[in-house]
């Protein structure tokens, strides 16, 4: 990808950040841990839609042992920043109380969305609760979240791209994309 081209959405560019090919080769590597912690245990994981589907898919399709998916819908986003509001969407069907439970995310920005899932699932009484996300931005996070499987540290700049949108659009980019601060400051 060069790092020259730019991608428009809502009046603001982003450059390139995190290329398909090292997404992937992190997504493999995130998998074999997990296959590894989890021989034998038949985890349920869940997906945090909408944002989380195209990770999870990709990484659960990279599972070399006994699990199962599940899905839930969570929504706090506007544009680019949290309402600081979690809406919950599409609930959880299944039993899990004794289960070994991974919980995906795409990315873990203030932590508002996964501490309050956390919350939620451990009152549920599974055997164990972690979190997975494919991004996570420290210098955001405002509660104490500390992520088992990561795929990228990143800064507090806001980004798109694999399944991370910006008022719905640019999930299906391949890449990964970052706000150029040359065309908003605060981004
Ligand atoms: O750590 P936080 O500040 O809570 O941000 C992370 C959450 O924000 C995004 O969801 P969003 O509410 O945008 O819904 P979406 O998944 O449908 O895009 C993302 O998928 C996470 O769930
Ligand atoms: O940086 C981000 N980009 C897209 N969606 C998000 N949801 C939380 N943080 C982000």
């Amino acid at each position: 990808m060069s790092e020259n081209k730019r991608v428009s959405y809502n009046g603001l560019t982003f450059k390139p950040f995190i290329e398909a090919s090292a997404i992937a080769q992190r997504v493999d590597d995130i998998a074999a841990t997990m296959s590894s912690d989890y021989n034998g245990l038949r985890p349920l994981v869940i997906c945090v839609l909408n944002g989380a589907a195209v990770f999870a898919v990709d990484m659960f399709r990279r599972l070399s042992i006994d699990a199962e998916i599940t899905f839930i819908r969570l929504k706090s986003y506007e544009g680019t920043s949290s309402t600081g509001v979690v809406k919950q969407v599409v609930g959880l069907s299944e039993d899990i109380a004794g289960r070994d439970i991974i919980v995906v995310e795409d990315i873990i920005d203030t932590g508002t969305t996964i501490s309050r899932l956390i919350d939620d699932l451990k009152a549920m009484n599974p055997a164990s609760v972690k979190v997975a996300t494919l991004l996570y931005k420290p210098e955001a996070c405002r509660h104490d979240i500390n992520p088992e499987y990561v795929g990228f540290t990143i800064p507090n700049k806001f980004i798109i791209g694999y399944g991370l949108d910006i008022d719905g659009l640019a999930r299906n980019l391949p890449d990964i994309w970052v706000v150029d601060p040359q065309s908003c400051p605060d981004a």
